[in-house]
């Protein structure tokens, strides 16, 4: 397979890297943090405003948009791209987390997921092939391999059990991406549940799959931040360095940092977007939430040092008061900022490698984290 992806530069005392991921639509500096759009939106912001932020590839979801509108409308409008107005790269999850954590009466079967819709509970069979047609259908630009997304807790046998169904999903994704799919790239996706030795077999099978790049997927699920950067640590140790390693659905920039120090390369949450929609704001000493009636009369920015058009241009105490009227400009307005923060960070850290000086960018992020609030 083509390499699709140069490490930049190394950092010498930890695992972090810098690198670049070519698309056909684009070229991605790595690390990368790719906002969420799940419903084909990054929602509340046009895609000018998410390029204007600085993102040069986002997620969506297949599960989502299988159910509404369906991809065959999409298709017939040109693909995700064109329908969405979004020229740069979209990365689409396969739906096996989605069914997992949202669909009702999910059953795991060998030939696929089957489960109701949330939307008006009709019943389908979501299986590696459909999910592959649906995404060539959308065009996506990085396609992931349908799997099942094992939940926490579960027995060692399960985890077992499910890990290597997903092993044989993930064959069979590779197989239809191989028959149609050649103009995107393809992700494996490893699992394993909480226990090491099934994390190091199941990377050490996907890995020898012949996928573009490797994702860890079945964490950020509910366990313990520690547990996770175990599991994480495992699975790490048997993919191969030269393929870009995508650690799903993480995370606070705490989760990001700890995981680029350890060789991940790419991100995904909906943290910032959703927490901008619940009043919560990521700033260089911790979070602030409108919420609070401190903040009724505080004319600073919500980050003083934060250059973003929000911070440029309104003070806490409106923005509290927009949240606390439910005025709809509080969400554009507070996503604007949490987005400039996740992709100034990965700016930062990227910036931090590239000098040879991740180690004390990671520090400094410890001293401000806990700053008493300004
Ligand atoms: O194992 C996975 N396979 C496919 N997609 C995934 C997506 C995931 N997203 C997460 N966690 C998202 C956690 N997120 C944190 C912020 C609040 C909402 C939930 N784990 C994932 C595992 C997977």
């Amino acid at each position: 397979m083509a390499s699709i992806f140069q490490i930049e530069k190394k950092c010498p005392q930890t695992g972090a890297r810098t690198g670049f991921l070519f698309t056909r639509r684009g070229v991605i500096e790595t690390p990368v943090f790719m906002p969420v759009g799940t419903q084909a939106s990054v929602k509340t912001l046009t895609p000018e405003e998410v390029s204007g932020l600085g993102a040069r590839i986002i997620l969506a979801n297949t599960y989502h948009l299988f159910l509404r509108p369906g991809h065959e409308l999409i298709a017939r409008h040109g693909g995700l791209h064109r329908f969405m107005n979004w020229p740069r790269s979209i990365l689409t999850d396969s739906g096996g987390y989605q069914v997992f954590s949202l669909a009702k009466l999910c059953k795991i079967e060998e030939e696929g997921a089957r489960f109701q819709s949330h939307l008006d509970g009709q019943e389908y069979l979501l299986t590696p092939e459909l999910s592959m047609e649906i995404q060539a259908g959308l065009d996506s630009d990085i396609r992931m391999v349908l799997d099942t997304c094992i939940p926490y807790p579960c027995s060692y046998d399960e985890a077992k059990r499910l890990t290597e169904l997903t092993h044989r999903w993930e064959k069979r994704s590779l197989l239809a991406w191989q028959k149609n799919h050649r103009e995107s790239l393809v992700f494996g996706i490893t699992q394993g549940g909480m226990f090491e030795d099934l994390r190091r077999y199941s990377a050490r099978v996907i890995a020898n799959f012949d996928f573009h790049g490797h994702a860890i997927g079945g964490l950020s699920v509910g366990e313990p931040h520690d547990l996770m950067i175990e599991m994480l640590e495992a699975s790490l140790s048997e993919l191969p360095e030269e393929k870009p390693r995508y650690l799903m659905g993480v995370g606070t920039p705490q989760d990001i940092l700890e995981a680029v120090s350890r060789g991940v390369d790419m991100f995904d949450c909906v943290l910032p977007t959703r927490n901008a929609r619940r009043g919560t704001l990521f700033t260089s000493f911790g979070k602030i939430s409108l919420k609070q009636s401190r903040y009724k009369d505080d004319e600073r920015p919500i980050d003083p040092e934060c250059q973003c058009y929000t911070c440029r241009n309104y003070s806490r105490a409106y923005l509290r008061h927009l949240f606390m009227a439910g005025e709809l400009l509080v969400y554009r307005l507070n996503t604007i900022h949490n987005l400039h923060f996740y992709l100034c960070f990965m700016e930062g850290i990227r910036d931090a490698i590239r000098k040879g000086r991740f180690e004390e960018f990671k520090k400094h992020y410890y001293e401000r984290k806990e700053e008493s609030e300004c």
